[in-house]
């Protein structure tokens, strides 16, 4: 957005004027744009409800935030990475603008904070006065979803597979035609399909999902295709639009398509082919432009196989086929998607956490992800809400995932006949060098960099008899 820009496009050079971190605010205390360091540290979401109560003290000076009782409601209280902050409310004429903050993240810039308070207090003041110039003639300043089209948060990966597909929807942009979208489930086929719909043509028209799934046989004919008045019982009065009429000039999604009932598939055939609907009960048709885009997570070969689907259906809506690999195949993009996750969480769970230990990341890269994205996605809401330290580490890690580490290690002990005898040989050699006694043990252990107990362990277990 052009206004932002501007904001931001000044922010960032007072910003290297000043060395200081920026970051401006909309009235209710919503981050509306800030300086990339700020991003980093705090994300994009930024929500400081008590800035409110900030209105009319003109500047305020918030030493170690998170730790402060005005931190009430803020959701990085207690684990602020903010050092020290000058806050002032833009406020002219009564009207209120929002809030502007100096941020210092280091020890040695909150030092430089204080001790040129003054001096930053002035510069506070002329941006201040800089950005509600840039805001003035907007009559309301509601500077969010609004303005905005709402958009999928749809995030691409780095795996060959992702920049395959990406290049792929780049290249469909301007068209209309049928698109198969395959993929285990919570690979993110319905996300994906919406993704397509806003960067396509037909994105000012509406986006109608239905799941074939879960329609009763009996009601999908008038669904799909709408109903006048009077055209079966407990039919409403004025009749009803069906899918098709309500997105015309939009994107009609079929959601499980596969378990689309055998006896409706040529009339669905029948409307994609001609692109004319007629209501049930009607005697009029009407001519529909909608752009279909079908999902399942079946087999496609092996219901056809079964005649359970139709194969001219199948081709009609398989001229874009797109498959989504499932997770465990791309796990390059794991730690992409969990940056990601962590960052649309942190208003959920109320926690300030943007990263993870390595120990943390070994875990999610070793597991197979039978539920996917979405699988993925609750581990680390689950994780947020649990997590007690300030980084995502393998205690907040939910008990299914941990017991799968310990019978991952136990298996990789147990398939590794060749690492055993090894550590077998190692221990026998120190032994024999040592000597058998309890002394002798205690200096093989040592110099193994394991304790006696663990020594005693592994004897019994290796069965070494020196
Ligand atoms: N590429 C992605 N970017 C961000 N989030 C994603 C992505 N893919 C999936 N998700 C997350 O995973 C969840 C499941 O995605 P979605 O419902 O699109 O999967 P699906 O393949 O349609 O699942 P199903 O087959 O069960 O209907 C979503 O709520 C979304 O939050």
């Amino acid at each position: 957005m052009l206004l932002l820009n501007s904001i931001s496009k000044v922010i960032q050079a007072f910003s290297r004027l000043l060395h200081v971190d920026i970051a401006c605010f909309n009235p209710e205390g919503k981050l509306i744009a800030a300086t990339e360091e700020y991003v980093r540290r705090k994300g994009k979401k930024v929500y400081v409800p008590f800035f409110n109560s900030l209105y009319g003290h003109h500047i305020t000076f918030l030493h170690h935030p998170g730790k402060m009782n005005t931190c009430e409601g803020c959701h990085f209280i207690n684990n602020c990475p903010s050092k020290a902050e000058l806050v002032q409310d833009m406020i002219i004429n009564g009207k209120k603008y929002g809030y502007l903050s100096f941020v210092s993240f280091s020890q040695e810039n909150e030092k430089i904070l204080i001790e040129n308070k003054e001096y930053y207090v002035e510069w506070l003041s002329r941006l201040k006065e800089i950005i509600i110039s840039i805001l003035r003639d907007i009559d309301d300043f509601k500077v969010n979803e609004n303005n905005t089209q709402v958009s999928t948060n749809y995030i691409f990966g780095n795996s060959q597979s992702f920049i395959q597909i990406q290049n792929l929807i780049k290249s469909i942009r301007n068209s209309t035609s049928s698109v198969l979208i395959t993929g285990e489930t919570g690979t993110g086929k319905s996300l994906l399909a919406q993704y397509i719909h806003q960067h396509s043509l037909v994105s000012k028209g509406a986006f109608v999902e239905l799941n074939c799934a879960t329609i009763p046989e009996n009601l999908f004919e008038s669904e799909l295709f709408g109903y006048e008045e009077g055209a079966f019982t407990n039919a409403r009065r004025k009749g009803k639009q069906g899918y098709f009429e309500l997105a015309d000039n939009g994107t009609l999604f079929l959601d499980e398509i596969a378990d689309l009932p055998i006896n409706l598939q040529p009339k669905l055939l029948k409307v994609l082919q001609d692109g004319i609907i007629q209501r049930l009960g009607g005697t009029s048709s009407k001519k529909i432009n909608v752009r279909l885009i079908a999902a399942t997570n079946q087999s496609f070969e092996e219901l056809m196989n079964e005649k359970l689907f139709r194969s001219d259906l199948f081709y009609r809506l398989n001229v874009i086929p797109i498959t989504i690999p499932p997770l465990r195949e791309r796990m390059e993009d794991v730690e992409l998607l969990v940056v990601n996750f962590m960052e649309k969480l942190q208003e959920r769970t109320g926690k300030y956490i943007h990263s993870f230990t390595e120990e943390y990341m070994d875990i999610l890269t070793s597991y197979h992800w039978p539920g996917n994205l979405r699988e993925l996605e609750n581990v680390i809401e689950y994780s947020m809400n649990l997590e007690t330290e300030t980084v995502l580490t393998i205690n907040s890690l939910p008990p299914y995932l941990l017991n799968k580490r310990l019978n991952i290690q136990q298996a990789a002990h147990e398939e590794e006949p060749a690492l055993v005898e090894a550590e077998r040989e190692v221990i026998l050699r120190k032994l024999q060098h040592y000597g058998n006694s309890h002394n002798g043990k205690q200096m093989a252990a040592k110099d193994l960099g394991i304790s006696i107990r663990t020594l005693y362990r592994k004897i019994e277990k290796l069965q070494i008899r020196s």
